[in-house]
């Protein structure tokens, strides 16, 4: 009689995986959910990853599978190894990948022993079982009383033709349309089409032909916001021919109910398209035909902790190991992108023009080196708000600083607001109707504001600089009569709110916006055709290599709201720097030159995409224990991998710029190299030994492969 063990995942703080002895009669298979023991008396949920005839584990240490859990088959192979790649390429143990991204009941254990014993599957299905019955029955009512009353609609007559839905393309939409549709095997291809010139409807006829071949498609955007829209569209299109559960959403917001229900219709096969931010690139589709990502240059696709995985990278990844087509689309690509396109590793699909007949905007540089500004608004900027409301179209000032001063200042002896926990200051939040406080933007720490100065007991304590709330309040006093709304983090935390928003603007309800980059991207605004753009210069000379790139995209971006479905539409964009080489280039719409001109710069200074990165950071109480750790790591590799370090460049450690959050203060090492095999070979190394003989619980470490700051 053979043993069995298995290898499960789990996600825990630790890098192993775990053997456990399978008890007599019970089937196990890999992908399979399982519940074992851990520590303690501890009770988890894993998954299978291995099926095994031997184990290392001493018998004395041995432990049993408590039970299989069979109320979902087993994940899929095609999964399985998209998740392990995950794994191996961001070096972390793969229960940190495949745990995380399953809605909380599957994987919380306290689903499963609850008192009714029943699992959450088994209940969802029953509600679900029950929505169906009940929707049957008011629909058998419906059409009793549309018999009796003698009308003619029926269902079917109310839903639209999928061709009345269909806008006629343009040539250039309808070429990329053909060679999306026609890439049968792993095609990556960047649609590059300036702001408004019609992405989202190339998206859409490319998914209709992938459903029509019988596949599914995943749909990925940058943000929660963005999902309304896109949903409607998707819903409108697809709905009717392939029914209710043809769309599904995925993002962090959801509940874990609707998550659930998400993750059951996916799993069944019964979505085919999934909608939704970066984690849904690990939805567990079996038949994908299609993967898009839209604004695929956005940062948030990034996740910044646990796995800090890059959604655009993976969707690369899981394409070529389906061999399907994936589409990168941006009015301003990554240069990561950029570059594939450059070395033909991508295709490049250009639209050109607009998909309405209205031009770009017209950038303008309102030079304020010495002029006087109006709690921060140019005389230029003022007016031309006005003209705007005049002729009741709308304005949007973009201004990327939320509260109302950056920071409270005594100015008698020059004290400045900071937060406790963090060695960054406060924020002055001040809206009417609410007691104003001070806030840390970085650990969430909030006080009163003082009446005097904690220093010197002076009263006159002034806000300096501003933020959104206070360009609101201002616009607000500027001019009265206008409907002036705030669109920010602050202003949309409850749930629902920020559609709301959104909607009044939409329909009309607004004048004048005041946003920071969440207004920035992908809305289709149909009214809007002035936007100011207070601040630029702030990132014009920041530390961080990609900061440029990311201005240069925010703006051009921001920009691109303006003047969609109007005519005379302007930007009007304040800057001491008019003559910078970054906004000469933006006031040409010029992506290419400026993409072009920077990536050169970054070849010949080695940066990526020229060279490849790994971020490792340490936290400790206080950073010299995190510095004095980082050294340890380096010079253990000097003396014992001397041979792989071949080719592979260690930093200095340095203390991170903000180097307190939260009491932790935080230090950082990169290690950069020109191939990445070598990296990659150098790392695992290394980190293995780190794991085993270096750590030390005085400090924490996580690392970070591809990161997008440093
Ligand atoms: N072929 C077409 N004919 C007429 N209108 C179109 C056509 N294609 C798209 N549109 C319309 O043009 C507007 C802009 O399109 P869309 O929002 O897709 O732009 P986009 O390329 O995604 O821009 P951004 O990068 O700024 O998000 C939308 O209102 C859309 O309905
Ligand atoms: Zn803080």
């Amino acid at each position: 009689m053979t043993s069995y063990w298995v290898r499960v995942a789990l996600d825990v703080p630790l890098e192993a995986v775990f053997d456990y002895r399978v008890p007599e009669g019970m089937p196990v298979c890999r992908g399979q959910r399982v519940i074992v023991p851990f520590g303690g008396k501890q009770e988890i949920i894993g998954v299978i990853v291995n099926v095994l005839t031997q184990t290392d584990i001493p018998p004395e240490k041995q432990k049993d599978v408590i039970n299989v859990l069979d109320d979902l088959p087993p994940f899929s192979e095609q999964w399985l190894q998209f998740c392990e790649f995950a794994a191996q390429y961001y070096m972390r143990p793969i229960g940190e990948v495949i745990l995380p991204v399953l809605p909380p009941p599957l994987r919380k254990i306290t689903a499963y022993t609850g008192k009714t014993k029943t699992s959450p599957v088994e209940r969802l299905d029953k509600k679900l079982a029950n929505q169906v019955i009940r929707a049957e029955k008011e629909q058998k009512k419906r059409l009793k009383q549309q018999q009796s009353s003698g009308s003619e609609t029926t269902i079917e007559a109310s839903i639209k033709p999928l061709q009345a839905i269909l806008l006629a393309l343009n040539d250039e939409q309808q070429q990329a349309v053909d060679v999306i549709s026609q890439a049968k095997k792993f095609t990556p291809i960047l649609l590059h089409g300036v702001t408004g010139s019609g992405k989202t409807e190339v998206y859409l006829q490319a998914i209709a032909h992938v459903l029509a071949e019988g596949k599914q498609a995943i749909f990925l955007v940058p943000e929660i916001n963005l999902t309304p829209q896109f949903e409607r569209l998707l819903i409108e299109r697809f709905v009717p021919l392939y029914g209710e559960r043809a769309i599904a959403i995925m993002h962090s917001s959801l509940s874990d109910g609707e998550r659930l229900s998400s993750w059951l219709h996916m799993q069944r096969q019964e979505v085919k398209v999934i909608l939704g931010t970066r984690m849904s690139i690990f939805a567990p589709l079996e038949n994908l035909g299609l993967i898009i990502v839209d604004e695929e240059h956005d940062a948030s696709y990034k996740q910044q902790d646990g796995l800090r995985y890059s959604a655009r990278d993976l969707a690369v990844w899981r394409a070529h190991q389906l061999n399907i087509p994936i589409v990168l689309g941006s009015a301003t690509p990554s240069l990561e992108t950029w570059h594939h396109t450059l070395s033909g590793k991508y295709q490049k699909l250009s639209l050109t023009q607009r998909a309405k007949e209205t031009p770009l905007p017209c950038i303008k540089l309102v030079n304020t080196k010495k002029m006087r500004l109006n709690q921060g608004l140019s005389a230029d900027l003022i007016s031309a708000i006005d003209e705007r409301l005049q002729r009741g179209e709308q304005s949007m000032i973009y201004l990327n600083r939320r509260g109302f001063a950056p920071v409270l200042r005594c100015s008698s002896c020059g004290w400045t607001s900071e937060c406790m926990r963090c060695s960054v200051h406060t924020v002055l939040h001040q809206v009417p109707g609410q007691v104003p406080i001070l806030q840390c933007h970085h650990c969430g720490y909030s006080t009163q504001v003082p009446t005097h100065c904690p220093e010197c007991g002076n009263v006159d304590l002034s806000a300096l600089g501003y933020g959104t709330q206070r360009l609101e309040d201002t616009l607000m006093r500027l001019f009265p009569e206008a409907r002036v709304k705030r669109i920010d983090a602050d202003s949309t935390r409850l749930k629902g709110s920020a559609q709301e928003l959104f909607q009044q603007v939409h329909s009309g309800d607004v004048d004048i916006i005041v946003g920071t980059q969440m207004l920035s991207k992908g809305h289709d605004f149909k009214r809007l055709s002035l936007v100011g753009v207070l601040n630029a210069d702030m990132m014009l000379f920041s530390g961080d290599f990609r900061a440029p790139e990311r201005l240069f995209a925010q703006l051009m971006q921001v920009a691109g709201r303006a003047g969609r479905h109007i005519r005379d539409s302007d930007v009007l964009l304040q800057t001491e720097y008019p003559d910078h080489h970054l906004y000469q280039a933006l006031i040409s719409h010029d992506y290419d030159s400026f993409a072009n001109q920077t990536l050169m710069e970054r070849k010949m200074a080695h940066l990526p995409p020229f060279a490849h990165q790994v971020l490792i950071t340490a936290q400790a109480k206080d950073v010299e224990q995190a510095l004095a750790f980082l050294q340890s790591i380096i010079q253990y590799a000097k003396q014992y991998l001397e041979e792989r370090l071949k080719g592979v460049e260690i930093y200095d450690p340095v203390p991170l710029k903000i180097v307190r959050i939260a009491h932790i203060e935080r230090a950082q090492l990169l290690i950069e190299s020109v191939s990445r095999p070598a990296l990659h070979r150098f790392m695992n190394v290394w980190l293995h030994h780190i794991y085993h003989e270096l750590r030390t619980h005085k400090v924490k470490y996580f690392v970070e492969v591809d990161p997008l700051s440093i």
